[in-house]
């Protein structure tokens, strides 16, 4: 159990990345959502210890993490947004530099866990073959295999699914669901189909704080009845946009379809829709997805 309490940051430009952050995240795959700029990274990065909150504690097993960063790394898998390798190194000699930096000095069980990680993630026939030389889905899974040494009770990726193709991105979402299993994942993402198809938890952050908690479909669930929608003409957008909270605008065949949230139909033209996770993520944002 990762308990999180009070989490603020400012950083030296005066950019107020977090304002109180409050999450208590267990076992399992936790989606934490939100746009750009939301705080998503700096909260990660704090989880991580690799930076320092101005006020805030957490805490992992009932131990605090703050206090004693160098004992909790070796608890702690990170996958971080930018993952960097060196050029020209194969994956079976990065993962055993990682891991021997990570405190597995044993010859024998540093390779039986480089193996045992390289088969998992799917790696093991390209173990000789650099990692710069990976496609992205290949890298992300080495990623997670070097986020995993040490048998981590808390994982955290940061926006991993960017960038890869469907299929890629499948295979990735299974290996982190059975990594989720085991341990407490934090699913860092502004996709909300990644969230939609993993997380049995999530959270909304915006402008730094936590706008929305909770289970996605109890979140969807809470706003039946109060989605509407209406394909309207483009040049029409903007006068709906004025008088309605519209949740996004969505060009489909050259018209817009839009999605609004109010507690009864806006007009005639309007017929009730079934809500999404989507839907949850524009409310709680109070801005209209991109058209
Ligand atoms: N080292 C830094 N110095 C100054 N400002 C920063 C720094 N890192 C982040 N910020 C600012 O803090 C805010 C939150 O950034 P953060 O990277 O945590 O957001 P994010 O939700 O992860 O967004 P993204 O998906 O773009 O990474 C942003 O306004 C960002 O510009």
């Amino acid at each position: 159990m990762l308990i999180i309490q009070g989490i603020t940051k400012t950083y030296p430009n005066g950019v107020q990345a977090l304002r109180g952050v409050d999450l208590t995240i267990g076992r399992g795959l936790f989606g934490l959502l939100g746009p750009n700029g939301a705080g998503k990274s700096t909260l990660m990065r704090t989880l991580a210890t690799l930076q320092a909150p101005d006020a805030g504690t957490v805490s992992l097993d009932g131990r605090p993490v703050l206090d004693d960063p160098q004992a909790h790394r070796r608890a702690l898998g990170y996958l971080p947004q930018d993952f960097g390798v060196y050029p020209g190194v194969s994956a079976l000699e990065l993962l055993d530099h990682l891991a021997l930096l990570k405190g597995i000095t044993d010859r024998r069980a540093r390779r039986t866990q480089v193996d045992a990680l390289l088969a998992q993630t799917n790696l093991w026939a390209h173990r000789k073959h650099a990692v710069s030389g990976f496609s992205g889905g290949m890298r992300q899974r080495f990623g997670i295999a070097q986020a995993l040494l040490g048998d981590p009770r808390l994982v955290i990726v940061d926006e991993p699914t960017a960038g890869l193709d469907p299929e890629e991105r499948n295979r990735f979402h299974n290996l982190l669901s059975e990594i989720g299993e085991n341990v407490v994942v934090i699913l860092s993402t502004h996709i909300v189909e990644d969230v939609r198809q993993l997380c049995p938890r999530m959270a909304i952050l915006a402008g730094g704080a936590v706008v929305r908690e909770g289970v996605p479909d109890a979140l969807v669930d809470e706003l039946h009845g109060r989605v509407w929608g209406r394909t309207v003409a483009k040049s029409d957008v903007a006068s709906y946009a004025a008088r309605l909270r519209v949740l996004s605008a969505q060009l489909h065949a050259g018209r817009t379809r839009l999605r609004v949230l109010a507690d009864a139909a806006p007009d005639d033209g309007f017929e009730p829709l079934a809500p999404d996770l989507e839907d949850v993520y524009f409310a709680a944002l109070g801005t209209a997805g991109a058209a």
